[in-house]
């Protein structure tokens, strides 16, 4: 469905992305891991086209997309969640909803539609409409966030780092959030820190380093992982991951 070949990116100091293949088949979670500085939201972002690969190939369900616009790209299914704090703070929860809806605004009759249908996937929407962005939770403004992005029933959804500064009765309703969006067959790319969190949720896991990625396999594959559970679930994080390090499971590839 998403593909990534050999994609190189960076921001005018050189690239960062450093020849990246990635695969997202249709209906899967995938989990990005990997130290600070690894390149991990810089993928989402290729994907949105809010930076152009150098060298590579993006595509959606067959079609290139490395040299589309942002906008061109959420039409074509590919939504990304902002990071937190992304809400207008002094606007209703509905008023920032309905500006996910921008695109298709002058079709009022799908507007309407997809709004219904936000309101039915995400009930906090319809529950605190009219009270302030500014006065929810931070789960809850999580999951605003992402039911803004809905209203453009988008086929892939990114998100970079959903767990950032929640707690852990929000962080769960966020992660049902995701898994139950997923279950109705929305494919996810995310990004995230709490590596335990993220690799919980998704059906595979791909590990970053340098720009570059390390492993990729199934997120059960990844977690069982010594060097990754060493690392990321409990371990001392003491070194880099080595390069090229062996795989230890038949669904596991070194890359
Ligand atoms: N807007 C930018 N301009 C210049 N360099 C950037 C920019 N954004 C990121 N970088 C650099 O690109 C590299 C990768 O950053 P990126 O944010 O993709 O890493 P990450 O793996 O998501 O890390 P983190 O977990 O810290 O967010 C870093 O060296 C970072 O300093």
């Amino acid at each position: 469905m998403l593909s990534l070949k050999a994609v190189f990116a960076g921001y005018g100091g050189g690239n960062v992305l450093q020849s990246v293949d990635l695969e997202c088949a249709e209906q899967t979670i995938t989990c990005i891991v990997g130290p600070n500085g690894a390149g991990k939201s810089t993928v989402l972002r290729v994907i949105s086209g809010l930076l152009r690969p150098s060298a590579g190939e993006i595509t959606m369900d067959g079609q290139a997309i490395g040299d589309q616009a942002p906008d061109e790209i959420l039409r074509r299914g590919i939504t990304q969640v902002p990071q937190s704090h992304a809400l207008f703070p002094a606007m209703s929860v509905h008023e920032n909803v309905l500006m996910g809806g921008y695109l298709i605004r002058k079709n009022r009759r799908l507007l309407r539609d997809r709004l219904e249908l936000v309101r039915e996937r995400v009930p906090l929407v319809a529950e605190r409409a009219h009270d302030h962005a500014g006065n929810l939770s931070g789960g809850q403004r999580r999951m605003v966030e992402i039911a803004r992005c809905l209203m453009l029933d988008p086929k892939v959804i990114l998100l970079d780092e959903p767990s950032l500064g929640l707690d852990p009765r929000s962080l769960a309703g966020v992660a049902d959030l995701i898994h139950s969006l997923n279950q109705e067959g929305t494919t996810v790319l995310l990004v995230e820190q709490n590596v335990r969190l993220g690799l919980g949720l998704a059906t595979h896991g791909v590990v970053m380093e340098g720009g570059k990625v390390r492993l990729t396999g199934t997120a059960a594959a990844i977690k069982d992982d010594p060097e990754i559970a060493a690392l990321y679930l409990g371990g001392t994080r003491a070194s880099p991951i080595p390069q090229n390090t062996p795989s230890t499971g038949p669904e596991t590839t070194s890359v």
